[in-house]
């Protein structure tokens, strides 16, 4: 299966992160996604670069950065600088897409793109050639456990389709209320990244990882005898 998955430390206890991408690194995770959310673009508010510099100290594992915040490009130098590998920035939150699609990969890191449930996915089609990622919510951005929006299969159909035709091998991502009953539909429609939160933190990290395994294993059996 090759699938990565990344969690999100939005369910983790924040008194104990270091614990949490320790646990989640020994149950053999890929990366660490962090939710950075400004109270503008999302009716929340998370942690910045600061956060992510702290979690860069204790993982060498590629931490992606999701910046749910308006004018993106402002701060991209700041998670760059705190050790971000990739950077997710939303399509909706700049009218300069392209130049900070740009000033992301000038940086050295990896640049997504992220569309919300309710943006057409028209958007993504200037920029595609030039992403490392592109990300489908699967909620709308904001908060964590959230139920999965079932419209989302389709969207990442789409977007696999037009990166098979633009032969790209860019990855495709998928984000918001990702459990062992949604993961498997997921990747047969095309996402080769999966980011959970609550369904990895939430309880026993190891045990709920094994239960994420075991459902795309069981639909990979099933898909092909
Ligand atoms: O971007 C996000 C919210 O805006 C989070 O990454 C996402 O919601 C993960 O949490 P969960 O798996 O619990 O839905
Ligand atoms: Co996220």
């Amino acid at each position: 299966m090759s699938v990565r998955l990344f969690p999100s430390l939005l369910a983790a206890d924040f008194a104990f992160l270091g614990d949490a991408i320790r646990e989640a690194e020994a149950g053999g995770v890929d990366g660490f996604h962090l939710d950075v959310m400004d109270g503008q673009f999302v009716p929340n508010l998370n942690f910045g670069p600061r956060t992510v510099e702290a979690c860069r100290r204790v993982t060498t594992r590629p931490l992606e950065a999701h910046l749910m915040i308006v004018r993106p490009e402002r701060f991209v130098p700041d998670f760059v600088q705190a050790g971000a590998n990739r950077v997710i920035i939303h399509a909706e939150a700049t009218p300069h897409l392209h130049r900070a699609v740009g000033l992301i990969r000038e940086l050295g890191a990896q640049a997504g793109v992220s569309v919300n449930p309710g943006t057409p996915l028209q958007v993504l089609r200037p920029v595609l050639a030039d992403l490392d990622l592109a990300l489908v919510m699967s909620v709308n951005p904001g908060f964590g456990g959230q139920r999965f929006l079932p419209g989302s299969l389709e969207r990442v159909r789409t977007v696999r389709r037009w990166l098979e035709e633009a032969g790209r091998g860019a990855e495709l991502e998928v984000d918001g209320g990702i459990t062992p009953a949604t993961a498997p539909g997921m990747v047969t429609a095309g996402a080769t990244v999966l980011v959970a939160g609550s369904a990895v933190f939430g309880g026993n990290v190891q045990r709920n990882l094994n239960a994420l395994r075991a459902a795309l294993d069981a639909a990979a059996t099933e898909e092909f005898p």
